[in-house]
């Protein structure tokens, strides 16, 4: 470390900031006060609580997972009809949870968790729905959740009669502080209670031959419980069930409440993905919460880490700061050119129904789901994303490099207008962007600053945003209405053609209060009129002219840029006829200069 960030570390830990000597061979050298500002000491009780590491052993050596790459989705499993809808002050009721559902099947989910039957009336009638109304397609696969209580497994059982396929998922908690705290029960009367309830979902399931009931099991908290005894309880299970590759038993390890950076927990998960017993009997599952605000990160990892079957929900509902959301999850895949095997192609529906379900809102910078996640309000960004269609505009290659956005918003059903919104913020690249994709109006290069100048001043002094429609009408006060503040009107002109090709333009001009008529000749229909103008006294000269080629509407803008009195101004017309259009854009030029 050079000696420079030493002393900065000690004298930041030093309330007296007092600043010693170094000793160098040279001799002793005074230390010059530091020229940033150093964080101090707060009040905060920060001392209560212990480090990850000081509260579970990880015992990983030789971590693969920083070198892997995820080239593929893992099994998503979706749990907001059950973990999701347990942390909803409202939980959903059958309407609710029939739409959910039907929302999760449609997206292309194929195991799907549907409640904790043993738990409610609603929940335990809501699977019977499923097993009876005939809403399971044939691909798809519930779940449902129980605890290891036998008269709650009965029950669940119960729920699940007629269903062809299901998993039945038995939890408990397994952490040193829940067992004591909360079971009252050491390691190995947790164990014991575990292979009691496990027996009896065998026992229940043998007695349904025709149906195919699979298992699965989560160490409620098994972020914080010893590894060894994880591998034991997990074993013991997978043997119990006497799991094969055909009938895989799921071990789904959750970081009930996230408790480290999400490379201990990736750890932890290739720990279990190198011991686990048959391994090519078990789907390793992960299911992480996000305490920390890493429930994405945590899950990503420890895909990496070896898990082949993901839990969250959509949009990241769930207890206290929700479960990891899997729109998250997923469309990060997406965005990596990996197919999500879900799809996401109409995103706000998707929205709208979670919404809906859960009486939650999503945020608006939710990430790919919220309102404003594709929208740039900043000038540069706004300059850039521009460039980026127009060069996109230019190209054949399919590969989506638009800066600032991450994926095509069309990926996910969102259009282009929103994508671009102005305000104090903004610049002159956006402006014009949403002028030429809102109503055809493509400002000159040379001209955008001038009127972004004009939207600048407009959106301070309001302090809100400007629409597309406020843009146009900002444009059409500044630009288009004739005479405005300047005083100089076209009563009534005609342009013609001499024999020698020259042009005359003749007119009926008003200068303030006088009108009067003029004339003048050019070697176009514009100089021509500038030479009138220089007639009534109005000395123009138009240094740049261009014409935008006619609208759907038939109607040509056209735009000047002009020197009147030592001033340059841009001007600009619209007409069905091009002559009109620059006769008025040479016009306003000079108006908005005598203004
Ligand atoms: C991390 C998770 O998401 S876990 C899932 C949590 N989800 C829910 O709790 C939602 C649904 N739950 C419920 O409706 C109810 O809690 C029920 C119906 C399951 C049980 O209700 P009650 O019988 O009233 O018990 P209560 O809710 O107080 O649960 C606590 C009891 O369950 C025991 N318990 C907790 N988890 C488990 C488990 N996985 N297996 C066995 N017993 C358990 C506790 O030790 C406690 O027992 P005690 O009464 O002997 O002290
Ligand atoms: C899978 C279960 C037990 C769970 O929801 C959790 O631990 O968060
Ligand atoms: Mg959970």
């Amino acid at each position: 470390m050079p000696e420079s960030m030493s002393a900065a570390t000690s004298d930041a830990r030093s309330p007296m900031h007092s600043f010693p000597t170094i000793c160098t061979p040279r001799g002793p050298v005074p230390r010059a006060a530091p020229r940033w500002n150093r964080q101090r000491s707060s009040s905060m009780p920060s001392h209560r609580y212990r480090s990850a590491f000081d509260r579970v052993a990880v015992p990983l050596t030789g971590r693969s997972w920083p070198q892997a790459r995820i080239e593929r989705a893992p099994l998503w499993v979706p749990v907001d009809l059950r973990d999701g809808n347990q942390a909803l002050a409202e939980p959903m009721d059958t309407p609710r949870k029939r739409r959910m559902f039907d929302l999760l099947v449609a997206m292309g989910f194929k195991e799907i968790e549907v409640g904790y039957p043993s738990a409610s009336r609603t929940d335990f009638d809501f699977v019977r729905h499923l097993a009876t109304s005939g809403a399971v397609p044939d691909d798809v696969t519930v779940v449902v959740f129980t605890p290891a209580k036998p008269d709650l497994i009965d029950r669940t059982f119960a729920s699940v009669a007629g269903l062809d396929r299901v998993v039945v998922h038995l939890y408990i908690a397994t952490a040193p502080v829940w067992r004591e705290v909360v079971l009252g029960r050491d390691r190995a009367e947790v164990h014991g209670v575990v292979l009691d309830a496990a027996r009896r979902m065998d026992r229940l399931a043998r007695a349904r031959p025709g149906a195919d009931i699979r298992f699965q099991f989560s160490p409620e908290v098994f972020n914080l419980t010893e590894p060894d005894y994880i591998l034991e309880i997990c074993d013991s299970l997978t043997e119990l069930w006497d799991a094969s590759p055909d009938r895989p038993v799921v071990h789904n390890l959750p970081a009930t409440v996230e408790i480290a950076t999400p490379n201990v927990y990736a750890d932890q998960i290739e720990y279990m993905h190198r011991h686990l017993a048959r391994r090519d009997a078990v789907i390793l599952s992960v299911h992480p919460h996000n305490d920390r605000g890493t429930g994405v990160a945590c899950a990503e990892l420890a895909v990496l880490a070896g898990a082949q079957r993901v839990e969250g929900c959509l949009f990241g509902n769930g207890e206290r700061t929700g479960n990891v959301d899997l729109v998250n999850l997923a469309l990060n895949l997406h965005a990596q050119g990996v197919d999500p095997m879900i799809d996401f192609s109409d995103i706000d529906e998707i929205r709208r129904t979670v919404e809906h379900c859960n009486r939650l809102p999503v945020p608006p910078r939710h990430p790919y789901g919220g309102d404003l996640v594709y929208t740039a309000f900043s000038g540069t960004h706004q300059d850039a994303i521009s460039k980026g269609f127009a060069r996109r505009a230019d190209s054949a290659s399919e590969l989506w490099e638009v800066p600032y956005l991450p994926i095509d918003p069309a990926d996910v059903g969102r259009t282009y207008e929103a994508v671009i919104r102005v305000n104090s913020q903004s610049g002159k690249g956006g402006i014009a962007h949403l002028l030429r994709t809102g109503h055809g109006v493509d400002l000159p290069a040379g001209m955008r600053a001038e009127f972004s100048r004009t939207v600048q001043e407009a959106t301070d002094d309001s302090g809100a945003e400007a629409t597309g429609k406020d843009l146009w009408n900002l444009f059409e006060a500044a630009y288009l209405v004739p005479g405005r503040d300047g005083g100089v009107a076209l009563a009534s002109w005609s342009a013609q053609t001499g024999p020698a090709g020259e042009h005359r333009f003749v007119c009926t001009l008003r200068v303030d209060d006088r009108e009067g008529d003029y004339e003048g000749t050019g070697t176009g229909p514009v100089t021509a009129f500038a030479d009138a103008l220089a007639a009534a006294g109005v000395e123009a000269a138009v240094l740049e002219l261009s014409e935008q080629h006619p609208d759907g509407a038939g109607t040509t803008t056209a735009y000047a840029r002009c020197r009147v009195g030592g001033e340059e101004r841009w001007g600009a017309g619209r007409d069905a006829s091009g002559v009109a259009a620059s006769v008025a854009a040479v016009l306003s030029a000079v108006n908005r200069a005598r203004g």
